[in-house]
């Protein structure tokens, strides 16, 4: 017998890629339970399902930094007194990456590349110890979200947030709808489009020196001068990223996505001000923020 949950939940993560960088990204997981009947006559109860399954999917994607533990351009050092972590991921060309956050801000994938196959198998992993023992197979399907106009995939931290939205690294695949005195417009969407692909959206007042970072043994020999450097301290602890500058945006506010619409908004209006703007922006799949300047 098959039992089947779509939509089960949506991972909102991001990635560590050698060629895009830092890629925020928003998974739908749909499931499939094979199995016999329990004394209940169920494969699985639906409520655990949805419950357990999605608790044991959040606690290990959601909201955290995947990292292709076995690319050569990762390197990744565990401090076990502070239980922070450096990642370093040493791309060329002037665009490595380099973190120091808790241990809990990371998944650490064994695979040479983050993808739904390499998720997926480490998925299967955790939540195969934790079905009952009528419960003999189990599919996971990872997709994402059909779009059929201009998104963007961006990655950023709430450093307010008392979840983990204050991880200095998570992401969204977010589209974004632009009306320009009341229509539509196709120019507006590729722009925000072009210019928030992959990209990590920071906010100015966590700019920082290198001198105030945990720079590792790695992040101290590389020039850093054309990096952005971020640091700031929340109820998890302590969270620095740094990442090069033609791969980030900085804005004046936190990144809410309230905030984010907002400045959109006022950057398309300060480029043709006798025109009004209203922009939806999404935070994933299915929720967002309108604004109008
Ligand atoms: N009003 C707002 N609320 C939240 C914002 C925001 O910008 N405005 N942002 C976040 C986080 O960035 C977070 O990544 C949103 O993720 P989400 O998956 O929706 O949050 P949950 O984990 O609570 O939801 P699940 O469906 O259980 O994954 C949070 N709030």
């Amino acid at each position: 017998m098959q039992l089947f949950v779509n939509d089960l939940t949506v991972m909102d993560f991001s990635y560590l890629c050698p060629e895009r960088g830092m890629v925020g990204e928003s998974w739908i997981v749909d499931v499939i339970l094979d199995g016999g009947l329990n004394e209940e006559s169920m494969v699985l109860d639906f409520s655990k399902v949805k419950k357990q399954l999605k608790r044991l999917i959040d606690e290990h994607v959601d909201h955290k930094l995947l990292i292709p533990a076995e690319h050569p351009y990762s390197q990744i050092t565990h401090d076990s007194l502070t239980d922070q972590v450096w990642v370093d991921f040493n791309r060329p060309h002037g665009r490595s990456i380099h973190l120091y956050c808790p241990a809990e801000a990371y998944a650490f994938i064994y695979a040479e590349q983050i993808s739904m196959d390499s998720v997926s198998c480490y998925l299967k992993e955790i939540i195969a110890t934790h079905l009952p023992q009528n419960v003999e197979g189990l599919t996971l399907t990872l997709r994402c979200e059909e779009i059929n106009e201009p998104y963007y995939h961006y990655t950023h931290g709430l450093k307010k947030h008392e979840g983990n939205c204050q991880r200095i690294a998570h992401g969204h695949r977010s589209r974004v709808k632009v009306f320009v005195d009341g229509t539509l417009d196709a120019d507006a969407q590729q722009y925000w489009s072009r210019r928030w692909r992959d990209i990590y959206i920071g906010t100015r007042e966590d700019l920082a020196s290198e001198s105030a970072l945990h720079l590792s043994e790695m992040a101290k020999e590389k020039d850093l001068s054309s990096h952005c450097l971020f640091r700031y301290e929340s109820s998890q602890g302590v969270f620095e990223l740094i990442i090069a500058e033609t791969e980030s945006d900085l804005v004046d506010t936190d990144s809410t996505v309230e905030c984010l619409a907002q400045f959109m908004a006022d950057e398309l209006k300060s480029v043709q001000p006798e025109k009004s703007f209203m922009v939806q922006a999404y935070e994933g799949v299915g929720k967002g923020a309108i604004a109008s300047a």
